[in-house]
């Protein structure tokens, strides 16, 4: 099942920047439409101050793909674009190219749900040029917001410490794609839940639903309000208690839960949506257990992010449930990810591999030149660090290796070939034909639970946290070096 077909149109092939395909028609003319080259998907900063991030979005690249092509409606419309002189922008012949064009690349990428780092290649496409070029503005559009979002999620469930998230952001998501999308990020990244009933129903995630304070209002008064709210859906009672007076609300919501039991249900539990929720939790809790509702669940929503619930627990906070909205799907601190997609080598007339780095006055935003591939080094219980290679260069099998810390050479970490290790990218596509079949959704989520398992303590911290290694192979350092080097005498 295809999930963007449903929502949009078979091809979105025009979701791009035009100047893809401006830089597509030279191609075009120019003869380099064919010409193999390479490009790196990787981000620069890990989002939200944090020490790592979640790599999520593939499944929906996969989906992109499997139907990259330019139909009749799409031509139709490039061919009506015009020039500054009024003359169609494209040339006829380019269109019909486009027409014909099939998606033939190879893609390689780590698979969603993997813990990553600044500077490693997250997707790797090599292919006809021209085609490589035209996937750079969706591939990032994909990328960029479901890791930032899946990451976020990650952080808000880290503060949960093993308590229920579930994910409310769908009335302040951006838009309708933006809510879907951050709604399956948010599972992948720990969410038990949302709210979204669609994105509930095409990703396969658990839907929950309590009730706003719009019922508790439409009636003379709370406790009639719970009471009719048992009384239409006695499996599903967690009472808002907040509306008028928060501890009056927990004592309705008990009374209603006593008549509740009479008939054989149990209240689920109530949900705190404003006031001090330390504090009111603290004493909701108290009323509860002595009213004999101890199993009845605390939820708490308002304006929460992974800060206010490290401190509402550090308060002694006693909430069991965490509805997090608004924080989590706009990725309030940090509402964009800056990953980027550089070309890392093109083939020659000679079908020899040309290196290509992008400069920059700091060095550590200078593109790393190949055909890249991460190894990931693990000791018995952690991930050691991460080493960038070149697949060119003949390390291709498990091994020993030196990485480089590109931001200060002098530093540097020997990997031996006792050490476990394994190569994050795995093929997705080969010469345009699927090879990869996804996990489910459920899978994904638990790689990150598992992933992070093995992630250092002192990399997850919020404050300051410890810088996970990640270098260059030595060769290759060496050589992207000689390569600025080169570059800036030129
Ligand atoms: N004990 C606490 N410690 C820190 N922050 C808290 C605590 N309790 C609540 N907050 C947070 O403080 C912020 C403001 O909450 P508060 O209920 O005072 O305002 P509000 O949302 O405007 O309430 P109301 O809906 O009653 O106007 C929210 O983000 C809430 O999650
Ligand atoms: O706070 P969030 O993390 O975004 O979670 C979603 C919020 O949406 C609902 O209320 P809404 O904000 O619509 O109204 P209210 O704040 O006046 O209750 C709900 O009660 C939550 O507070
Ligand atoms: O079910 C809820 O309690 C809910 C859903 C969306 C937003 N806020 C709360």
């Amino acid at each position: 099942m295809n999930i963007l077909h449903q929502l949009y149109r078979p091809s979105l092939a025009l979701l791009t920047d035009l100047y893809q395909l401006t830089m597509a028609y030279g191609y075009w003319k120019h003869g380099l439409t064919e010409r193999e080259s390479v490009f790196h998907l990787f981000f620069r900063n890990n989002p939200f101050q944090g020490g790592y991030s979640i790599a999520c979005g593939l499944q929906t690249v996969m989906e992109y793909l499997e139907n990259f092509r330019f139909d009749s409606e799409d031509l139709t419309y490039l061919s009506s674009l015009n020039g500054a002189d009024g003359k169609p922008l494209f040339d006829a012949g380019f269109i019909d190219y486009l027409g014909e064009m099939k998606f033939s690349c190879n893609l390689d990428a780590i698979p969603e749900g993997t813990v990553v780092y600044p500077h490693e290649p997250l997707v790797r496409v090599t292919g006809p040029m021209l085609q490589c070029q035209l996937l750079e503005t969706p591939l990032l559009n994909i990328i960029n917001f479901q890791t930032l979002i899946a990451t976020k999620a990650a952080r808000v469930c880290q503060a949960a410490a093993g308590d229920r998230v579930i994910e409310f952001g769908l009335r302040r998501a951006q838009g309708i794609d933006g809510a879907l999308a951050a709604s399956r990020a948010a599972f992948i990244g720990g969410c038990s839940g949302t709210s979204n009933v669609l994105a509930g129903k095409l990703f396969g995630m658990p839907v929950t639903g309590t009730h706003a304070h719009s019922w508790v209002m439409t009636f003379p008064s709370e406790r009639e309000a719970f009471d009719l709210y048992a009384a239409a859906m006695p499996n599903n009672c967690v009472f808002l208690v907040d509306t008028y007076d928060t501890l009056a609300g927990v004592r309705n919501a008990v009374e209603t839960a006593r008549s509740l039991r009479a008939m054989g249900h149990e209240m689920l539990g109530i949900r705190l949506d404003s006031g001090d929720l330390a504090w009111l939790s603290i004493e909701a809790r108290k009323i509860l257990d002595e009213s004999g509702f101890p199993a009845a669940r605390i939820v708490a929503s308002n304006d929460l992010d992974e800060r206010l619930i490290v401190s509402l627990k550090q308060q002694g906070a006693k909430i069991d449930i965490w509805g997090v909205g608004t924080k989590l799907v706009t990725a309030f601190d940090q509402p964009a990810l800056g990953g980027v997609y550089k070309l890392g080598a093109i083939r020659d007339e000679q079908g020899r591999w040309q290196y290509r780095i992008k400069l920059s006055e700091q060095t550590i935003k200078v593109s790393n030149p190949g055909i890249l591939q991460v190894r990931r080094f693990r000791d018995a219980t952690e991930h050691r660090g991460d080493m960038i290679f070149d697949q060119e260069s003949q390390l291709d099998s498990a091994g020993g290796a030196t990485m480089v810390d590109p931001a200060d050479p002098n530093r540097r970490r020997d990997f031996t070939s006792e050490t476990a290790s394994s190569d994050l990218l795995v093929p997705i596509f080969r010469h345009g034909q699927k090879v990869y079949d996804p996990p489910n959704i459920e899978a994904i989520r638990q790689r990150v639970r598992n992933e992070l398992d093995w992630t250092p303590v002192a990399v997850k911290r919020f404050d300051n946290p410890h810088l996970y290694p990640v270098g260059l192979e030595e060769s290759l350092h060496q050589f992207k070096t000689s390569m600025i080097q080169s570059a800036r005498q030129q």
